[in-house]
């Protein structure tokens, strides 16, 4: 038997990312924002889980905290119902006219989108608890662990909360691995896991998913 890994391109994850096929406007957004170089938007199996998830729910309202180019945005708008309205917010001003950029050239209208400059400490305490479907958290969790608690005061019972990226580099399941953001990834994973009100899991797409649904 060959102990040969996959060939390029024929592994689950590359088909799961394949199998979601990114609109122009999703193409021109991940573009931009290799362009602008900075951290890496959600991979296109992780926007499409963003998609259904919204969709499930019947999403009216919802967070993108770390809006980076907008590209978890649109998939999170295609899923949404057409009247819901995606809250978007990033500390920097570049990424967050890249996201306004995405959202108006995918044909949404201003109404749809809320686009806000700052950081979860400074913006979440102004937005209303139990008033949204989903809460989505990008980038480093350092930059939002200490609002976790407020991130899921924000969602409604039965909506979702989902963060990007705790399967970066596989370092999360290396216990050997002590850096800052890996030790703030197992705390939030340990947080959402054993939170009484909360179903969580994690999906090994992308560089991960940690999705957690509020029951009560
Ligand atoms: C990985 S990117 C987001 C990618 C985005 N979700 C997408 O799929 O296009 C993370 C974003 O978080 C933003 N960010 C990082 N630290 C932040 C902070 N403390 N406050 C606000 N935004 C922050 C960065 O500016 C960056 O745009």
């Amino acid at each position: 038997m060959s102990t040969a890994g996959p060939r390029p391109g024929t592994d689950g994850a590359a088909y799961a990312d394949r199998f979601a096929v990114e609109t122009p406007a999703l193409t021109a957004a991940r573009a931009r924002a290799a362009r602008l170089d900075g951290p890496a938007p959600v991979e296109p199996a992780v926007g499409a889980t963003l998609a259904v998830l919204a969709a499930g729910c019947g999403a009216r309202a919802v967070v993108s905290i770390g809006s980076g180019g907008g590209m978890a945005g649109l998939w999170l708008l295609e899923g949404m119902r057409p009247d819901g309205v995606l809250t978007a917010l990033d500390g920097d001003p570049e990424q967050l006219r890249a996201a306004r950029r995405a959202f108006t050239e995918a044909g949404f209208p201003p109404g749809r989108t809320r686009m806000i400059f700052g950081t979860p400490a400074e913006v979440l305490p102004r937005l209303t608890p139990g008033a949204y479907d989903m809460v989505v958290c990008a980038g480093t969790p350092t930059e939002y662990a200490a609002q976790l608690d407020a991130v899921l005061d924000l969602v409604r019972v039965g909506g979702t909360v989902a963060c990007h990226g705790l399967l970066a580099g596989n370092r999360i399941a290396d216990r050997s691995a002590r850096d800052k953001e890996t030790v703030t990834w197992r705390e939030v994973a340990r947080v959402v896991r054993e939170h009484e009100d909360l179903t969580s899991a994690v999906l090994p797409i992308g560089t991960g998913l940690l999705v957690a649904t509020k029951r009560r």
